[in-house]
């Protein structure tokens, strides 16, 4: 698996270098718009957050870098090369909502099982898996099954996974859900380790009191990015002391005419393609 990276996936991105780049994307299911023109620059060593209600196309968007699926419009490079791309692959971790852990394995196998197909093998390994599991404190269940292990041990458990190979760009969608509070500030300090190591995260979350922790934050509503900027920025421009009021600010300054109720716009073309990924 690794061969398929080439020599530009194993070096290191630089702290600043662009690393994600949208132009102009858009997402659509049948009549909706799930993503809409979204154009932003992501660099090394940055925690970019989406933040935004249910709904607003936060899954949708990480699907698209992680190469799940292909934007409707617009274009999207990861290191500099247009994704979908195999090349990029072993360079990203990806962690879903859904756990991808098999519940017949125990922890350690599950790592064992992730840690091989990006590629790594003997002493490298062993480390790595070693390393994942005391990171996410899990060393002493490493041979229990994870069928026995609590919502939040899985959790753990996956992005211990979805960081085995030392990607150098990390796609985790609602990481923290599940987690508690302590771990949780544990995974956020890990993430701030990670960004020092050139490694660029994108987070996507619901809970705005974890907006703050991030280099950058968009602010997701309807497939809209609203605004986007550091933390304290947000604050400063909107005029507003916590960011559910500076986000309810940037909405309402944004709210588009012909929205719902919910806040969607809808047009009237549909394609066969986009048809298809709504029965899926
Ligand atoms: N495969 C699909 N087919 C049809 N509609 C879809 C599909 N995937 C997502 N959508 C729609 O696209 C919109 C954005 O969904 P998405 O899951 O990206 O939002 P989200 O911000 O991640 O929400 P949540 O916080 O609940 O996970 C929603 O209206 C959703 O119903």
């Amino acid at each position: 698996m690794r061969k398929a990276g080439d020599a530009a996936m194993e070096q290191r991105s630089r702290v600043g270098e662009p690393v994600i780049v949208l132009e102009h994307v858009a997402k659509r299911f049948g009549k909706l718009y799930a993503l809409k023109d979204l154009s932003l620059t992501i660099n090394a060593g940055e925690t970019y957050g989406f933040i935004g209600p249910n709904g607003s196309g936060k899954t949708t968007l990480i699907r698209l870098l992680v190469g799940l699926s292909r934007p409707t419009q617009g274009t999207i490079s990861i290191l500099g090369k247009r994704v979908p791309s195999q090349a990029v692959a072993p360079a990203i971790g990806y962690m879903t909502q859904a756990s991808a852990l098999y519940n017949d394995l125990t922890a350690r196998e599950n790592l064992e099982f992730f840690a091989s197909i990006y590629g790594l093998r003997g002493e490298e390994r062993r480390r790595r898996i070693n390393e994942e599991l005391e990171r996410v404190e899990l060393t002493d269940r490493a041979s229990s099954l994870v069928a026995h292990f609590s919502g939040g041990m899985k959790q753990r458990l996956s992005l211990a996974c979805a960081l085995v190979h030392r990607p150098q760009v990390i796609l985790l969608d609602e990481p923290t859900v599940g987690v508690d509070p302590e771990l949780r500030l544990s995974f956020w300090q890990y993430f701030v380790q990670l960004n020092r190591e050139g490694v660029t995260i994108i987070v996507s979350t619901h809970h705005l009191d974890e907006a703050s922790r991030c280099t950058r934050l968009g602010l997701l509503r309807s497939g809209e990015l609203l605004a986007q900027g550091a933390p304290t920025e947000l604050l400063e421009r909107s005029g507003k002391n916590s960011m559910e009021e500076a986000f309810l600010f940037f909405a309402h300054q944004n709210m588009p005419s012909g929205a719902t109720e919910q806040g969607q716009v809808y047009t009237n073309t549909t394609s066969a393609q986009d048809e298809q990924e709504v029965q899926s």
